[in-house]
């Protein structure tokens, strides 16, 4: 048996307290895994999802419990249910509200009015918007807290801590764009891997050789970008002979701002639709 992670600083809380977990998706189960390896025993968390399927038994054999109630107290509860079923899946954890216990919402577009509305008064509530590079420690979540969430703002920052980078947000508002940008930014990325091997698939390259290169170049790219102190218009010139391919191809990408223009029109759908489902 492999020794147990040593608990993340920060997660003390909900280690002792325990943690509701509403909604055990693709974002809330890579966060939960992420948990797993900060080291919060499986005994801490209580899952709330009628549609656990396969995953309830490797739940309950690391010790944390499933079912649609809830424990009566917990440090925190995270809400990571789909916008349109926040009103169908909330009051099962809403009793678990009060000025001790955390609830950190990472649904898009849902306001803190939404869920101060619905929540008793001076409940912390933290707004998040985390993105499923989470899945492999690599995510990086927003966060903005109501008045009474600002002291408990760092067991929010060591949740999403555990799953990549955090930032803090000036106002609430500037979660729509956030959304826009990191929450949906994954989505954009991989569908440049696609476009790319399309591309190379139109040049005369076989479908999987063209997916291989445009995949470890997207991802190479990326890896580049992290672990680079230059900024990424150094990098893309560092790629750029005077005169070479690079250059033709960028002349095409950058031309007229086509590339800025495309990712601008893209980012302000995906924030006016944030927007939208906050009402
Ligand atoms: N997928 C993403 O890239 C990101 C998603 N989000 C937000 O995370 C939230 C969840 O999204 P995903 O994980 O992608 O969706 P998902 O559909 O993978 O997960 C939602 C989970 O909620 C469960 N659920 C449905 N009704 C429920 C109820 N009444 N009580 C408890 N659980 C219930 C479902 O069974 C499912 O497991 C959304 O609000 C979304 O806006 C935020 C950032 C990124
Ligand atoms: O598409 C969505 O609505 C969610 C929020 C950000 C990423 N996925």
């Amino acid at each position: 048996m492999s020794e147990p992670a040593k608990l993340a600083a920060g997660l003390e809380p909900v280690a002792a307290g325990g943690l509701v977990l509403l909604g055990c998706g693709k974002m809330g189960g890579a966060m939960l895994d992420g948990w797993f390896a900060a080291g919060l025993p499986g005994a801490a968390v209580h899952v709330v999802d009628p549609a656990l399927g396969e995953r309830a038994a490797a739940l309950t054999a690391r010790g944390a419990r499933c079912g649609l109630k809830p424990p009566d107290s917990a440090a925190a509860v995270v809400v990571a249910v789909k916008p349109q079923l926040l009103a169908e899946a909330l009051p099962a954890v809403a009793p678990l509200a009060g000025p001790r216990t955390l609830f950190m919402s990472i649904a898009a577009g849902a306001p803190l009015s939404y869920f101060e509305a619905r929540l008793a008064a001076g409940t912390p509530i933290v707004r998040a918007m985390p993105n499923t590079p989470a899945a492999v420690g690599r995510g990086v979540t927003a966060l903005f807290a109501n008045a009474p969430g600002k002291a408990l703002t760092p067991l929010a920052e060591a949740l999403a801590g555990a799953v990549g980078e955090t930032v803090r947000l000036e106002s609430e508002a500037q979660m729509d764009a956030v959304t826009a940008v990191s929450g949906s930014g994954p989505a954009y990325v991989f569908h440049m891997i696609e476009a790319l091997a399309a591309a190379g698939v139109a040049e005369g390259l076989p479908e999987e050789l063209a997916m291989r290169l445009a995949r470890a170049t997207v991802t190479g790219a990326g890896e580049l970008a992290h672990g680079s102190p230059l900024p990424a218009s150094a990098l893309r010139e560092a790629v750029t002979s005077p005169a070479g391919t690079t250059a033709a191809g960028l002349s095409v990408l950058m031309g007229d701002g086509a590339l800025i223009d495309l990712m601008r029109r893209t980012v302000a759908a995906a924030a006016a639709r944030s927007r939208e489902l906050g009402g």
